[in-house]
């Protein structure tokens, strides 16, 4: 029997629910175990209440005290520093890892008039829509999707950001206005994607992960979060990245976007790098972002 601990999110518990029927589909017996967080508890902002890693302690304090086996965490909200005696068992094949608006009246982007009001908690999004230059009015918003998408349907606010990955899951796709090119809005580190957290020796469960993993996500985003940590930056700092694995002139590599929202505005560079050496790639494109000319 594996324990699968899950946030009771909608969104936390349809991607728990993804990985217990894979499990469930190689014979393994799964059971779903809930697990109520601080960032649950508490609609304070997220800056306030020690940013979406609040989401992820509770179920990691599970791990450790063996109380569940396996935990599933959308990658974008799993800090970079690793913890002692847990690793990321498997990451299985990303999602789509765009961000998508969600607006009145089926408008997009270029559509919005200037002054509209657009909502988001994230400061990645924030930076991002500001370096348009659309005279875009940006406003911190929190709670689960089905909250936000609320604020545009009430008239609240002329539109919100989402991630295209939770809508698709939700099967929430029909509300969204437009896909947001990664030219525009590039995604957070690891979004669209899962990771499986266990027990580092826990030798059971990680024969039982094996077959979720997908190589190709796990260098991108391994990429992704390697830019991040090697920026200092938290999941709440203005900062994308986007890696994907591409046909290059000796075979397949790795691409590299990353940007980083400034006091001047949103600095944006690309790099490639072989794909078995994500690690090396994600430090050479914080590094050359944190050159200054
Ligand atoms: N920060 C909340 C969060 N964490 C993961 C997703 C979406 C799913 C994903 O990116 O894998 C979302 C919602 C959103 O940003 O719209």
């Amino acid at each position: 029997m594996i324990r699968l601990g899950t946030r009771r999110s909608a969104l936390a518990t349809v991607q728990a629910n993804l990985v217990a029927d894979q499990l469930r589909a190689l014979g393994h017996e799964v059971e779903l175990v809930p697990i109520v967080t601080t960032g649950d508890v508490n609609l304070a902002p997220m800056q306030q209440i020690g940013g979406t890693g609040v989401f992820v302690s509770a179920l990691r304090d599970a791990l450790m005290s063996r109380e569940i086996d396996i935990a599933v965490h959308s990658l974008k909200d799993l800090p970079t520093v690793p913890v002692e005696g847990l690793t990321v068992g498997a990451i299985p094949v990303r999602e789509d890892p765009r961000d998508v608006l969600i607006a009145r009246d089926g408008l997009t982007l270029g559509e919005l008039p200037q002054g509209a009001l657009v909502g988001t908690g994230s400061a990645r999004r924030t930076a991002m829509l500001d370096g348009l230059g659309l005279g875009l009015e940006m406003t911190g918003i929190r709670g689960n999707v089905d909250t936000r998408i609320k604020l545009v349907t009430d008239g609240k606010l002329d539109a919100v950001v989402l991630a295209r990955a939770g809508l698709s899951r939700l099967g929430r796709l029909a509300e969204v206005t437009e896909t947001l090119d990664p030219i525009q809005v590039l995604p957070a580190p690891g979004q669209g994607a899962l990771g499986i957290e266990c027990r580092a020796d826990d030798t059971e469960v990680l024969a039982a992960l094996a077959p979720l993993e997908d190589p190709a996500t796990r260098a991108a985003v391994t990429a992704e979060r390697q830019m991040m940590a090697t920026l200092e930056a938290g999941c709440s700092a203005p900062v994308g990245a986007l890696a994907e694995v591409v046909e290059g002139e000796d075979g397949p590599e790795l691409w590299l976007r990353g940007a980083l929202g400034q006091d001047d505005g949103v600095r944006r560079l690309s790099a490639n790098g072989p794909v078995d050496d994500p690690v090396s790639l994600g430090k050479a494109l914080a590094n050359e972002l944190l050159e200054r000319e």
